[in-house]
């Protein structure tokens, strides 16, 4: 278990340039097993979730070549679908989230995809209904292994266009039936489909490998099955919610920090809910410009003078991968506000650490915390902690930095599964950090 001990209360100033997108990598990467030709993909990040699926990949007989920092090429034209039914695939296959949309591209291209009950951050039930409620509707079997918590589906005869409205806007399950269904026979509509900018990108790339998709960008999808797709060049977007990490450090500490190139258009609500926090986000070109907030930041609130809440939705709603950071920075500010994590039920208990640390916060339920700010009169103060989840990690650090004295974090491993090479970068622009293996 590597850790991390940080000096905290130290200013910070600089250009951040975020990393390409953990979520639209993982998807994205599973897609090149739906062609044998050759597919390009830049700006994939190098953290630990997305080297555990380029793994998964090579183990599977991919071709793999590094071209350059965060550019690859795939092959997947003589693949080892043995690999699926081994041993090894059962624990590689459970050590990450991402790995469960390996199955709806070989499901499409050739008839039959596995996967041991897939990992990702412990933060409530994570079903796979959606994904093998599509899989079904589209003419798959489905068999699952209780004993083991192995599942498969298969479609010897191929599988067959069919409408279908999903029991919830799963961003993984859309990803998952979507590519299944673009090699099916016939027509397929996808409704409650998932629509945020990672999922375009996936239809985007589809469609550039020859897919037909329509709808892109709605929860209406419409897909017209084609028999085969053939290679592209694909690069993934900057990651939002790593861009949402930069915002709310640099409120925290107080840090004039520019964050380069965040591709605006792809944010959606995210830099509104950060203002609704009396956070200062500028848009520069199509950088974040976030100055000094030298006398703290202040919480609106609603037009009624109600308090300030703030709450997960799907897509276009906020991400409920940025509320553990969003009720982070909410410890320092002026005001209160009531954090409703609504999709995930487990996500919510770290709040412990940071109420150790001194903020103030109640704990109403597993999905709702209310955060009275300390406006900073009152310094977070160091202390030890090991990070749960990736989120809260994260959030667990921006404290850490925040605080007065020396913190120090166990299992960063959990921070390293989707933060690129985060302490050289926090290093980079000030701040006291120090990992040790
Ligand atoms: C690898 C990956 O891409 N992981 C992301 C993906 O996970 P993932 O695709 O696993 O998450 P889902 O979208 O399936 O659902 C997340 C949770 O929200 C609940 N839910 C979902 C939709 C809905 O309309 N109502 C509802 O309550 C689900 O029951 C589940 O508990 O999307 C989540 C939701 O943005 C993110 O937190 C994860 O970072
Ligand atoms: C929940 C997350 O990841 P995963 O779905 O991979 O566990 C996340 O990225 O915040």
């Amino acid at each position: 278990m590597a850790t991390f001990q940080i000096e905290g209360g130290h200013q910070l100033k600089g250009e951040i340039r975020p990393q390409g997108a953990k979520n639209e990598a993982l998807q994205i990467l599973c897609a090149v097993l739906m062609t044998d030709e050759k597919v390009y993909i830049d700006n994939i990040p190098n953290i630990r979730d997305v080297n555990k699926l380029i793994e998964i990949l090579s183990n599977l007989g991919v071709k793999i070549q590094k071209l350059g920092q965060g550019s690859f090429s795939f092959k997947s034209d003589a693949l080892y679908l043995d690999y699926l039914e081994s041993e090894k695939f059962k624990e590689e296959g459970s050590s990450l989230r991402g790995s469960i949309m390996i199955v709806g591209a070989l499901l499409g291209r050739f008839g039959k995809g596995y996967i041991p009950r897939p990992g990702g951050d412990k933060i409530g039930r994570r079903r796979l209904d959606t994904h093998f409620g599509g899989f079904i509707k589209l003419g798959a079997k489905f068999r699952y292994n209780k004993e083991e918590r192995f599942y498969g589906v298969e479609a010897p005869n191929g599988l067959k266009g069919v409408d279908m409205l999903l029991e919830e806007a799963s961003v993984t399950g859309t990803a998952n039936i979507l590519m299944a269904a673009v090699l099916a026979k016939g027509k397929t509509s996808i409704y409650n489909a998932a629509c945020e900018p990672y999922i375009q990108q996936l239809c985007k790339m589809l469609n550039s490998m020859g897919a037909k998709i329509k709808g892109i960008g709605s929860n209406l999808l419409h897909i017209e099955g084609v028999e085969k797709l053939s290679g592209c060049k694909h690069t993934v977007l900057p990651d939002m919610i790593e861009i949402g990490s930069w915002i709310g450090l640099a409120a925290m500490t107080k840090s004039e920090l520019t964050i380069k190139d965040v591709s605006w258009k792809d944010l959606g609500i995210i830099p509104e809910t950060f203002r609704k926090l009396g956070i200062t986000v500028e848009k520069v070109g199509d950088d974040i410009h976030i100055p000094e907030h030298k006398s703290g930041y202040e919480v609106t609130s609603f037009i009624d003078g109600s308090i300030m809440n703030i709450s997960d939705a799907p897509w276009p709603g906020f991400t409920p991968d940025l509320l553990s950071i969003i009720l982070v920075v909410a410890t320092q500010a002026r005001g209160s506000v009531l954090i409703h994590q609504k999709m995930f039920e487990s996500r919510l208990f770290f709040v412990d650490k940071l109420i150790d640390m001194g903020a103030k916060i109640i704990l109403c339920d597993p999905h709702r915390a209310t955060v009275i700010g300390h406006d900073f009169e009152s310094q977070l103060k160091a202390t030890t902690m090991s990070s749960p989840d990736i989120r809260a990690g994260i959030s667990l650090l921006i404290a850490a930095l925040s605080a007065k004295g020396v913190s120090t974090i166990h299992n960063i491993e959990q921070i390293d599964r989707g933060y690129e090479d985060i302490d050289g970068r926090l290093r980079a622009i000030g701040a006291k950090i120090t990992r040790f293996d």
